[in-house]
């Protein structure tokens, strides 16, 4: 499943908060999405999700137009954990994360043993299952942030977009949630601010002021020249001795 940005622009009252951004996110990779606050990445995520339109170019998930797909059917492929989403307080944690399942409920095609499986697995994934049956509203940041990311698994997507899933965790949930998503199989985009974390990505798309800067494999794309342009920042490339890994180290430019 492959969902394309063609040229892809927005703007609110005369504000362009994208603009020309095409790329594609190719079969089960993991892409990044990166770039200072306020350079649209929310505002691509939400256009990727098919949350409003863009008002030039055009998302296609296969070829088709996203629009054309209906929002059923997009929902059965595609799955956003957005920023500090909303649900409402007096609802159990796994009746929250079975909200992922509504795509797949009809009619005719009522509440099942593999909707139950679905939204087991999906609590399992995020270290959740102990808390199933606690009230949403006791949960802590971190542990409603995984609880979302719990309900967009449960729906079952083959694009997974994700926007700041780390946000709100410690960092053993951090590294968790990190090596879920690598672990998926499916298609993620995912946008970051840690860009460590941004260097475990098959490849990374860069914005700033709402245009695409780079898109490629990180060690190639995240060069010193390209954090100064974009974060404004001296960035020192290190090797972590245990591994030979890259690792970033900033300071502000002088
Ligand atoms: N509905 C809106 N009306 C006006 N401006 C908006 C609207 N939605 C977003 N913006 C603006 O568009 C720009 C891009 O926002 P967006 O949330 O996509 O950025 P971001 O890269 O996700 O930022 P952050 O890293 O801070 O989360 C911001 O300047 C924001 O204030």
């Amino acid at each position: 499943m492959t969902l394309q940005a063609h040229e892809v622009g927005r703007s609110v009252r005369g504000r362009a908060l994208l603009q020309a951004v095409s790329l594609t996110v190719a079969p089960g990779e993991m892409l990044g999405l990166i770039g200072p606050n306020g350079s649209g990445k929310s505002t691509l995520l939400r256009l990727m999700a098919g949350l409003g339109r863009p008002d030039r170019g055009v998302l296609t998930l296969d070829g088709q137009p996203l629009h054309r797909h209906g929002s059923r059917r997009i929902a059965r492929r595609i799955a956003l954990v957005a920023q500090s989403a909303g649900t409402s307080d007096r609802i159990t944690v796994r009746d929250a994360v079975a909200l992922g399942r509504t795509p797949w409920l009809d009619a005719l095609r009522g509440w099942s043993e593999v909707d139950d499986r679905h939204v087991a697995r999906a609590l399992a994934r995020v270290d959740l299952s102990a808390l199933a049956s606690r009230d949403w509203s006791t949960l802590s940041g971190g542990e409603r942030q995984r609880a979302h990311i719990a309900r967009a698994l449960a729906q079952d997507p083959q694009i997974l977009l994700l926007d700041e899933p780390t946000n709100h965790l410690d960092i053993r949930h951090q590294l968790q949630v990190l090596d879920l998503v690598a672990g998926l199989g499916i298609s993620t985009v995912t946008a970051l601010h840690d860009l460590n974390q941004a260097m475990r990505c098959d490849r990374v798309a860069v914005l700033k002021e709402g245009r695409l800067q780079a898109l490629g494999p990180p060690a190639s794309v995240l060069t010193p020249d390209l954090l100064a342009r974009v974060f404004d920042v001296r960035a020192t490339q290190l090797t972590d001795p245990q591994d030979g890994s890259r690792l970033l180290r900033f300071q502000p430019l002088a």
